[in-house]
């Protein structure tokens, strides 16, 4: 296959699908935005698509709270459309709005007997940051973040705040290479798990247990991630390009690189 189908799901309050969308057409694929009521009406729709991405945004306005009107249409509504999709070795992608959504779907395999073993609470600062962070790739067998080690990216976010249940699940969910981008700084000792950031405040931006920024599921082809890729595509794209000698494409880009990559 030379260029997989990406289906970029949009909601009312959407606004980062048509950079979503150019991310993944500059990658080499073939994206379509679809709105949600498209896709309810239609979900034979998934099936036509490789890649599934839901990009980042307001869905719903933040309503109840973020992502959660939309993750919740995804997991009554579409179940099996969804589970059949990650089932046939194709990828699922979550930015931001899109990351607080998967969250809710079921397709990160959060939820146990007990119930989420995570979720995404309002930032420590009690305010959306909007700011660059550094952050460190797990390696593991996450698709989008192959051959990524460490990566600078912008966070624009209210409710990114990952918090582990406990200990136990935090080890666990490392364990099995779940917790593959965490937010770092030069002073970081990224071997401590702790349920306490290890890293303060600005560099995580949010106050995440762990600093984590993005996890996988099971599978490593569905990942949901607080920072934008998308906003990165080129290096001028950062607001110190010019004293750090930056051009050529941003490092975001590889994620999409990676997945449309997977596909040939
Ligand atoms: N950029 C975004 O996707 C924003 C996510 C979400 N609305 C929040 O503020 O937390």
């Amino acid at each position: 296959m030379s260029s997989p189908r990406v289906l970029v799901l949009r909601a009312p309050g959407t606004n980062c699908d048509k950079e979503t969308a150019f991310a993944f057409e500059q990658a080499g694929g073939t994206p379509r935005t679809a709105h949600i009521r498209e896709l309810l009406g239609n979900p034979s729709l998934l099936a036509e698509h490789q890649v599934l991405c839901i990009p980042g945004g307001f869905s719903y306005g933040d309503d109840i709270a973020s992502g959660r009107i939309l993750g919740n249409q995804l997991r009554e509504q579409l179940t099996n459309a969804l589970q059949e999709f990650r089932a046939s070795d194709k990828l699922v992608l979550g930015i931001c709005n899109g990351f607080q959504v998967l969250m809710k779907t079921g397709l990160l395999d959060i939820d146990d007997a007990e119930g989420p073993q995570a979720t995404l609470a309002w930032n420590d600062s009690g305010r959306y940051e909007a700011r660059w962070v550094n952050l460190n790739v797990e390696p593991g067998n996450c698709v989008f973040l192959q051959g990524i080690e460490d990566i600078v990216l912008p966070v624009a976010h209210a409710e990114g705040k990952f918090v582990v249940r406990d200990q136990q699940t935090l080890d666990s969910l490392a364990g099995a290479g779940r917790l593959v981008l965490r937010y770092t700084d030069s002073a970081a000792d990224s071997e401590t798990l702790s349920l306490e950031p290890q890293v303060d405040y600005p560099a995580n931006p949010n106050g995440a247990s762990a600093d984590i920024a993005g996890i996988c599921d099971t599978t490593g082809r569905v990942l949901g991630l607080m920072p934008h890729p998308e906003r990165f595509l080129f290096a001028h794209q950062h607001p110190n390009w010019t004293s750090k000698g930056l051009s050529g494409a941003g490092a975001g880009a590889k994620l999409f690189d990676n997945a449309v990559a997977y596909f040939k």
